[in-house]
């Protein structure tokens, strides 16, 4: 026997078919899946798509057993089981990879995969573990280094690792929930291009959520699209159109128009970076002596592949982590990131993973939206309360200029889907008067009808004069709002240049160090 028992090998498992038969979820009293019915065929890649809050993690949550559908079947195979929580998906082959990392940092490739396992042995022997962990990897389309620990590997080997994870499980049936927004469009097609390979041979079957339509159009079969819900069309790829796709997901609703960008002469600095230094949780250096300096009505895009430092950087600038070294300086005066003085600057921000880092989850969507101001008038009553009414009111205009997709004002932020989280926590931002604003992947993760909108926004408040900072790791977005580029690599920031001279080729070298 080998060490690691081959479960491909005992089951033979091969490619999946699954059906849902009338899926629908209710929540209190939203509908937010009815009557889905669809068909993922074995050995394809489908593609799942929908504007923010449309139902496509709701489905997928009722296939993986997360949630109970309020009505509603799965088959696979052809035949109808019952998926009560995620170990039954998993026992019937079916396996999530999520849009952030599940992996164990501290571990190794080899350590992640050998402690996934339902049953991993009591005492582990390594040596035959190896031994069977590169047998697997050679049936794989994909390698990654087996014996370093996970944190060191790229956003690229993670994602390739999250994979292999499932096939390790065997699961067949793989549900991908975006799985290229963390990774560079050459990664995206390398990682997509061999998962159709394993398709197209019949070991796999995949349904995948994507915002984009150019991965769908090169890689998926199939498509299914959710408006509100429901499903409202769908079918084989290759007899679709991007139009005819978009026109599905987003109905007549517009798509705001860009702005344009307004031109400024010669503006004074607004914000001001220098020396900042920082250090990451480990104690190690993190940030390394960055000078930026960003004018008012200029965006200064940085680019970069994450884990270069740029999360600690938005971290410093939002006050979430001390300075190890450094300065910084708004309109030319000292600016420590509190409360206060973010108010007195107007200094305004979108973290990364908003609802952890930007909202309190289980509190509702008017409280959350109320946060920056809940200690002004007229939210705050003279007694130093909350007023619930003023506060409701501002919530309802903002839900409205800003299309957040909420039952009520009344809804727990965390139950509303990740984009209109985004969309909240970016109309609470840009709702009063900016000086700085600072923004980490705003668009990560939304509809292209929203990627529009919030861009625009960004754009809108340059025109104003305010003075922005984007750290993005979606290179398009930096070239199409940035007024200049900077490149962060290994913590520090070594090149800066006018959007007019950016060059794309120039700015990937500088990305991978050089
Ligand atoms: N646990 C929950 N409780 C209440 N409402 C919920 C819950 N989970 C989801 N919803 C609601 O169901 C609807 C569909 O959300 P879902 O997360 O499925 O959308 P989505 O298509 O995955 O969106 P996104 O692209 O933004 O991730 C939304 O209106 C959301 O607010």
């Amino acid at each position: 026997m080998s060490a690691l028992p081959d479960p491909h090998a005992a089951s033979g498992r091969r490619a999946i078919e699954l059906q849902t038969i009338g899926m629908t979820k209710i929540f209190g009293s939203l509908v937010a899946l009815e009557d889905v019915s669809i068909h993922v065929r074995p050995g394809t890649l489908h593609a799942l798509l929908g504007e923010n809050g449309a139902g496509k993690s709701t489905l997928v949550k009722c296939i993986m057993g997360f949630y109970q559908p309020t009505r509603g079947s799965v088959l696979i195979n052809g035949k109808e089981e019952i998926i009560a929580t995620p170990r039954d998906a998993h026992a019937h082959g079916i396996g999530m990879v999520y849009q952030h990392f599940t992996l164990v940092p501290s571990l190794t490739a080899a350590e992640n995969l050998v402690i996934s396992r339902a049953h991993p042995p009591a005492v582990i022997d390594w040596r035959k573990e190896i031994a069977g962990l590169e047998a697997f990897l050679e049936k794989m389309p994909f390698k990654v280094p087996l014996q370093v620990p996970v944190a060191s590997l790229s956003a690229g080997e993670k994602q390739k690792l999250e994979i292999l994870k499932q096939l390790y499980l065997d699961q067949r049936f793989l549900i991908l929930d975006e799985p290229t927004s963390v990774l560079t469009p050459g990664e995206a097609d390398e990682v997509l291009g061999l998962l159709r390979g394993m398709t197209e041979a019949g070991d796999l079957t995949i349904l995948m959520i994507s915002h984009k339509f150019r991965e769908v159009t090169a890689y998926a079969d199939d498509v299914t699209v959710l408006r509100r819900g429901r499903m409202i069309g769908g079918g084989r790829v290759g007899e679709l159109t991007v139009d005819d796709m978009s026109r599905m997901m987003i109905g007549d609703t517009k798509i705001r128009e860009r702005a344009a960008r307004k031109s400024f002469e010669a503006s004074k600095v607004t914000l001001e970076l220098a020396g900042v230094c920082a250090l990451d949780d480990a104690g190690l250096p993190a940030v390394d002596a960055v000078n930026l300096k960003v004018h008012a009505g200029e965006i200064v895009g940085i680019a970069g592949v994450s884990g270069n430092g740029q999360s600690a950087l938005i971290e410093v600038l939002s006050g979430q982590r001390d300075m190890s070294e450094g300065q910084l300086f708004i309109d030319g005066q000292d600016f420590v990131p509190q409360r206060q003085q973010m108010a007195k600057y107007k200094v305004f921000g979108l973290p990364e993973e908003p609802l952890k880092n930007a909202a309190v989850p289980r509190m509702t969507v008017a409280e959350n939206i109320a946060f920056r101001s809940f200690d002004e008038p007229p939210i705050a009553s003279r007694f130093g309360f909350m007023s619930p009414k003023p506060m409701r009111k501002k919530a309802r205009e903002l839900i409205a200029a800003y299309r957040v997709k909420t039952p009520s004002t009344e809804e727990p932020i965390e139950n509303l889907s990740g984009g209109n989280v985004q969309r909240a926590i970016l109309a609470r931002e840009l709702s009063g008067e900016v000086e700085v604003l600072i923004v980490a992947n705003p668009c990560f993760g939304l509809d292209f009808a929203s990627v529009s909108e919030i861009r625009s926004q960004i754009m809108d408040q340059r025109n104003r004069g305010a003075a922005v900072l984007l750290v993005s790791e979606d290179l398009d977005e930096v070239l199409e709002l940035s007024d200049r580029v900077a490149v962060m690599s290994g913590g520090g920031i070594h090149y800066v240049v006018p959007i007019a001279e950016a060059d794309r080729n120039a700015i990937g070298k500088a990305m991978a160090g050089h």
